[in-house]
C-alpha cells in the first residue's frame, strides 16, 4: 500500500489550500504531485498546495538564507502545479496551521516565502495580519497619462486598461468602467494581458464602492477565477490609491469569498488582514514523495 500522506484543508476567504506537512524536508513536491492534490475531482481539491517545511531544510538558496529569521517555509504551488512567489491568503492559513500544530506559539512570528520573509500577527481569533512587504509599480512600458500600462482583453468587451503591480507576485489591476457590471464578467477564460509579463500575471477587476472600500474579482495565474486573492486584494487597493489619490491608507476589500483589510504601511509596504479556517484533516494515498 502506498505511504499515507497527511494533509490539512484550509481556506482564507474561500481561497482554499491543501497543506502537506514535510517536517523532515523529504517531500519535494513535483508539479504533477501538487496538481493532483489540488484536483477537485481526482484529488483533495484547492486553489493551491502548501508544503510545510523547516526553512533550514529548504533546497532553494533564497529560502535557506531566511532560516535565521523564520523557522518555517511556505512552499506555495498553484492548482496547476506551478510555483508562485507568494500567496497572501495562504500565509494566514499557513500561520494558523503552524499555531494549531504547536510549531509556532507566539502571536507574532516570521515565515519564509519565495518573496522573502513575511511577518504574521494574530490580531484576534478571526483576524490574522501579514505584512506582505514592499510593493512596486511593475510597469514594463511607459505608462499613459493615467498611469495605465497594460491592456486586458476579455471576450465581449473592449480592451480594458490596467495597472501592473508587483507584490512579490505579478498583478494587473483593471479599473472596471462604470458601464460594466463586475458580476457579469465571464472569468472562465484566461484574460489576455498585453504586454504579458514573462511569467504571466494574476488579473484583478475592481469596482470602487466608496472611500477605502472596493469590490474585486480575480483570475489567478495558474488557477483560474478564485473566490479571493490576498496579494490581489492588496494590489487592487494600492491601484485604487494610485488612481484616486491617497485619501486613505486602509481599505476594505470585498471579494466573492468574504472580506479582507488592506493597509498601506510606511516604507512602501502593505499589510493584509483577514480570517483563516482549517477545515479538515486527512490522509491520502496520493503519491507525494519524490519519485
Ligand atoms: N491566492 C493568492 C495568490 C496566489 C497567486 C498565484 N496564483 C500566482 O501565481 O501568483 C493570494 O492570496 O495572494
Amino acid at each position: 500500500m502506498a505511504d499515507q500522506t497527511a494533509f490539512t484543508k484550509g481556506h482564507g476567504t474561500e481561497n482554499d489550500f491543501v497543506l502537506v506537512p514535510d517536517l523532515e524536508g523529504v517531500r519535494d513536491l513535483t508539479a504533477q504531485q501538487a496538481a493532483r492534490l489540488a484536483d477537485r475531482r481526482a484529488g483533495i481539491g484547492g486553489d493551491g498546495v502548501i508544503r510545510v517545511v523547516p526553512t533550514a531544510l529548504a533546497t532553494e538558496g533564497g529560502i535557506l538564507a531566511q532560516a535565521q529569521a523564520a523557522r518555517w517555509f511556505m512552499d506555495y504551488r498553484n492548482a496547476d502545479g506551478s510555483v508562485a512567489e507568494m500567496c497572501g491568503n495562504g500565509t494566514r492559513v499557513f500561520a494558523a496551521y503552524l499555531r494549531r500544530e504547536g510549531l509556532e506559539t507566539a502571536d507574532e512570528f516570521a515565515i519564509a516565502t519565495r518573496a522573502g520573509t513575511k511577518l504574521v500577527r494574530f490580531e484576534s481569533p478571526d483576524v490574522i495580519a501579514v505584512n506582505l512587504g514592499p510593493w512596486r509599480l511593475a510597469q514594463q512600458v511607459i505608462a499613459d497619462e493615467e498611469g495605465f500600462d497594460a491592456l486586458v482583453h476579455l471576450d465581449g468587451h473592449e480592451p480594458l486598461s490596467a495597472l501592473s503591480l508587483d507584490l512579490g507576485n505579478p498583478h494587473a489591476v483593471v479599473a472596471l468602467p462604470e458601464q460594466i457590471d463586475l458580476d457579469s464578467l465571464d472569468l472562465h477564460r484566461l484574460p489576455v494581458v498585453n504586454p504579458l509579463p514573462p511569467h504571466g500575471t494574476n488579473v484583478e477587476f475592481v469596482r470602487p464602492i466608496g472611500v477605502g472600500h472596493i469590490r474585486m474579482r480575480v483570475h489567478e495565474r495558474g488557477v483560474g477565477e478564485t473566490r479571493s486573492c490576498g496579494t490581489g486584494a492588496a494590489a487592487a487597493a494600492l491601484a485604487t490609491r494610485f488612481w484616486a489619490g491617497d485619501v486613505t491608507d486602509t481599505w476594505t476589500v470585498d471579494v466573492p469569498g468574504g472580506r479582507l483589510r488592506v493597509r498601506a504601511l510606511p516604507g512602501h509596504e502593505v499589510e493584509l488582514a483577514g480570517p483563516a479556517v482549517l477545515v479538515a484533516d486527512g490522509t491520502t494515498d496520493l503519491e507525494v514523495r519524490s519519485p
